[in-house]
């Protein structure tokens, strides 16, 4: 299919997603039956799955091809977001299998070489593997190392070999470094997809189309006319599903700044880019992360970061426990469930403009949004108590849910007074397109098979991104004067100590 895409050039169509076996590591747990195969199956439904597409299921429990499908057919009309039709189904199933062996065992992937080259030789011996590690993060070492052993990780003549690792991408910058070691011992750069489910989300993807397709807003999206900007990620669930021994080992700061709010930041921060390849883009947000401001002191972070946690209370109408009462998190846990950040980029552009982050569990809604905050224009004109006084414009991304962009601009109220009041000028992707986004796993997941890396994290990405959380994480739990953990309750917009970070500044949160 011919590019008809003008804004991009070189753009890697989606036509070019390259027929290939996925390997899943982890295939019996929770990731790949609620999204990676309902994401896969959702490509085939919208006819963007290339044909021939196989996909092995790696995990440790017995079970047949039969077994395992059942399993995925069952949690599919549940998860899908187009539904369970069989037609769709039932052929897309045929190409599924399992194979059933221990991480650790090399044996297990001599067998899973023997059986890829078992279906490469039905394509004349040619074939293109995709694997996809989705186990527990102690586990991802072992299963590169293994491929590597029995060669899993070179690819023959005319084809490729990719891998493709979730998060988390270690817990701190050496773990991430030894990690990155790894894997570039085992696969080159280009045939790595570390997997920021944020960016395959439609509406960071946005971001740059706003940005750079649209002449009115970048020259206005600078210091001279932006006074801040603030990112909100807020969850409505607390440690549902088991996640407690999880999460009490990385908290809000490790388990979404890191990563998926870091990248939010640098897409609304970054400058343009060169070109639309993948490196093109991802120097230009490296460079963002690189320039954020190091909080490297118990007293920087004091000043720039708040920590909480939820204490007991109701959300949606259904009393909560508070985090440290949550199954498998420890009774004295200093995990914080809720943070804030100010963050400041020490650039040209940004000099001076605050970025506020923040993420929190058991929030009063799920929202994520990014929210520009315009300056003021000079009050001379509409500045009587009368008319009201005009504030800054402010342009919304509502990354999710009810995708879309509005611009709150001031507006005379009709009558015969000059009244002003402020109006919102809305984008619905669902009213506009007429229809819903597709899942970020499957744009990911169709990119990794076209060999296009431009949504995926690169090493330095990940890694500079590491240097800033490991100071406030060394601040909050090396140090003899470690800032404090502040409360909220469950089903609040957070502790009163994220307000006053904003106070000092003369800002507040925008009310989602
Ligand atoms: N679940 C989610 O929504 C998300 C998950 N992630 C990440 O994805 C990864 C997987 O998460 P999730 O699916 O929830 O994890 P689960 O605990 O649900 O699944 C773990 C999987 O690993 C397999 N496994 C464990 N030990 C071994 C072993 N020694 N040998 C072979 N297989 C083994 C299990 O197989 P068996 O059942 O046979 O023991 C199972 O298939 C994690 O890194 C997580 O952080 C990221 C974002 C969201
Ligand atoms: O990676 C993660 O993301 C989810 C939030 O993802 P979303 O797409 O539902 O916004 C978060 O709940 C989880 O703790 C984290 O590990």
């Amino acid at each position: 299919m011919a590019n008809t895409n003008p804004f991009r050039e070189d753009l890697v169509t989606r036509s070019q997603a390259a027929p290939c076996t996925v390997v899943i590591f982890g295939a019996t747990g929770d990731l790949t039956h609620r999204k990676l195969v309902p994401a896969l199956y959702n490509l085939a439904v919208e006819g963007e799955l290339p044909p021939g597409v196989k996909i092995i299921g790696f995990a440790r429990r017995e079970k047949s091809d039969e077994v395992f499908r059942a399993g995925l057919k069952e949690i599919n009309p549940k998860v899908s977001r187009s539904g369970h039709e069989a037609k769709i189904w039932d052929p897309f199933e045929e190409n599924i299998h399992y194979h059933q062996s221990e991480f650790q065992d090399v044996d297990g992937y001599q067998r899973l070489a023997d059986r890829l080259d078992e279906i490469d030789n039905g394509r004349g011996g040619k074939g293109n593997r995709l694997f996809y590690v989705a186990s527990a993060p102690e586990f991802f070492d072992d299963i590169l190392e293994n491929l590597k052993k029995v060669g899993l990780n070179e690819a023959a003549d005319g084809c490729w070999a990719r891998v493709i690792v979730e998060k988390p991408f270690g817990t701190d910058l050496p773990s991430a470094k030894h990690l990155n070691e790894v894997v570039s011992r085992t696969f080159a750069e280009k045939e790595t997809y570390r997997i920021d489910h944020y960016l395959g989300k439609e509406t960071a993807q946005n971001i740059m189309v706003l940005r750079f397709a649209n002449a009115i807003f970048e020259p206005l999206w600078n210091n001279r006319y932006i006074e801040q900007v603030q990112i909100t990620c807020s969850e409505n669930l607390g440690m549902e599903g088991g996640r407690g021994g999880y999460y009490d080992k990385s908290g809000a700061m490790r388990d979404m700044i890191q990563n998926h709010l870091l990248q939010l930041l640098s897409l609304v921060a970054m400058e343009p880019p060169t070109d639309l390849s993948a490196d093109g883009v991802r120097d230009e947000k490296v460079k963002v992360i690189r320039s954020l401001r190091q909080w490297d002191t118990p007293e920087k972070v004091a000043e720039n970061v708040v920590r909480a946690q939820y204490t007991a209370g109701t959300v949606d109408g259904v009393s909560r426990v508070g985090y440290r009462e949550e199954d498998r998190v420890d009774p004295e846990s200093m995990t914080e469930s809720y943070v804030a950040v100010r963050c400041m980029i020490d650039t040209w552009r940004w000099s001076g403009v605050p970025f506020y982050v923040r993420m929190g569990k058991q929030l009063p809604k799920k929202a994520t949004e990014i929210s520009i905050h315009f300056k003021s224009p000079p009050s001379v004109l509409f500045n009587s108590d009368s008319s009201g006084t005009p504030g800054g414009n402010v342009l919304v991304i509502r990354i999710q849910p009810d995708e879309g962009i509005s611009l709150r601009m001031m507006s005379k109220i009709p009558g015969a007074n000059l009244r002003l009041e402020p109006v919102k000028m809305d984008f619905h992707y669902a009213t506009s397109f007429g229809k819903g986004s597709p899942e970020a796993y499957e744009r990911l997941l169709l990119d990794s098979m076209a060999g296009d890396a431009t949504l995926f994290a690169r090493r330095d990405e990940v890694e500079e991104a590491w240097k800033f959380v490991d100071h406030i994480e060394r601040a909050w739990h090396e140090s003899d004067n470690a800032p404090p953990m502040a409360e909220y309750t469950a089903g609040s917009w957070g502790p009163k100590e994220a307000d006053d970070l904003l106070k000092q500044d003369g800002n507040e949160w925008r009310r989602l």
